[in-house]
């Protein structure tokens, strides 16, 4: 069985999008196959991407997160920072519908979600990397990017196996796909590696293309950069706003390399407590005193905090 059509068979087939193999995502998710519900008005061509309404959550009597609003605009590289427990994690597992928030919506393109299991997330246009490694480390870097395609998949799975009928033509897709990804983030000399033998650095990247190859409407970054060399960080973040720049994908991370987000991001959102401490560009966050105060003080005084 080739490699491809066993990542493939993984991973849920039910629903086929065909419109998704062309540049640009339809502007309307398909709601019948992830049960999302309407919020009531058709998005407007100034709504915001992103908007998470009066999030709370709460873990027995831990308040992660309280009340927090968050308005994204397509296009826009926001990143959430914040020190330890400050709930950026709990956040961005909200806004993947990981969690189901206790209070609040959050509403993409104008259109309401809440729990998503994690292999329906891609027919919302929305892809995620993980802050530890999640890539299928005894597969080629090629099937792993492919893999990012599997959702849209039709083909039964005696299908994939036999590499038969139109099984085969979603594979030669795919894996063409999967091909123009690697290439856009250099990453065609290792190709045909096994995942699991790059270095770690590349690895990262690796999920990124995979993330990137459904040319998602809203890519959530989990600390990409975490683990990395500086070079290896400038490099990830180029790259990031290529892919912001190229794709027209809107981008959402959260990264603990204060002088990296400042470089990278349009505005950024500073958590604190669980609560929202300021929400503005890099410059006025730098000097925004209640985050000096709560954050950016005591990042600057460990490695992390390096060059803000
Ligand atoms: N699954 C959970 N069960 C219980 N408490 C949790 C859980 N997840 C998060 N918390 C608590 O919620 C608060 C916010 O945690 P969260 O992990 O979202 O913060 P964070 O900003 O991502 O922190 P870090 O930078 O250390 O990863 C913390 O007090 C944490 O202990």
């Amino acid at each position: 069985m080739p490699l491809a059509s066993y990542a493939l068979g993984m991973m849920d087939a039910s629903v086929y999008a065909p419109e998704v193999f062309a540049r640009g995502l339809p502007s309307t998710p398909q709601s019948s196959a992830v049960g999302i519900v309407p919020a009531g008005s058709i998005a407007d061509a100034a709504a915001p991407l992103l908007a998470l309404q009066g999030i709370g959550l709460s873990f027995g009597g831990v308040v992660a997160l309280a009340d927090i609003e968050l308005s994204v605009n397509p296009g826009e590289i926001r990143a959430i920072i914040g020190p330890n427990g400050a709930g950026k994690s709990s956040l961005i597992n909200v806004i993947s519908g990981v969690y189901r928030p206790d209070r609040g919506h959050v509403l993409l393109d104008g259109v309401r979600y809440g729990q998503v299991p994690t292999q329906r997330l891609a027919h919302l246009g929305v892809a995620r990397t993980f802050q530890n490694l999640a890539l299928f480390k005894g597969l080629s870097v090629l099937d792993n990017v492919a893999s990012g395609l599997a959702y849209k998949v039709r083909s039964n799975f005696a299908g994939q196996v036999l590499g038969i009928g139109r099984s085969r033509g979603e594979q030669r897709d795919s894996l063409s796909r999967a091909g123009q990804i690697l290439e856009f983030l250099d990453l065609t000399a290792v190709r045909d590696r096994l995942a699991g033998t790059l270095p770690y650095g590349l690895q990262k990247r690796v999920e990124l293309a995979r993330a990137l190859v459904a040319e998602p409407r809203l890519l959530l970054l989990d600390e990409p950069m975490a683990g990395m060399t500086a070079s290896e960080k400038s490099e990830m973040a180029s790259f990031v706003r290529a892919a912001r720049d190229r794709f027209a994908t809107t981008v959402v991370l959260i990264e603990h390399d204060v002088g990296v987000v400042m470089g990278l991001s349009d505005r950024i959102a500073v958590l604190d407590y669980g609560r929202k401490i300021a929400d503005a560009t890099p410059d006025e966050v730098r000097n925004d005193q209640r985050v000096i105060d709560a954050y950016l003080g005591v990042a600057s005084d460990n490695e992390d905090g390096a060059g803000i």
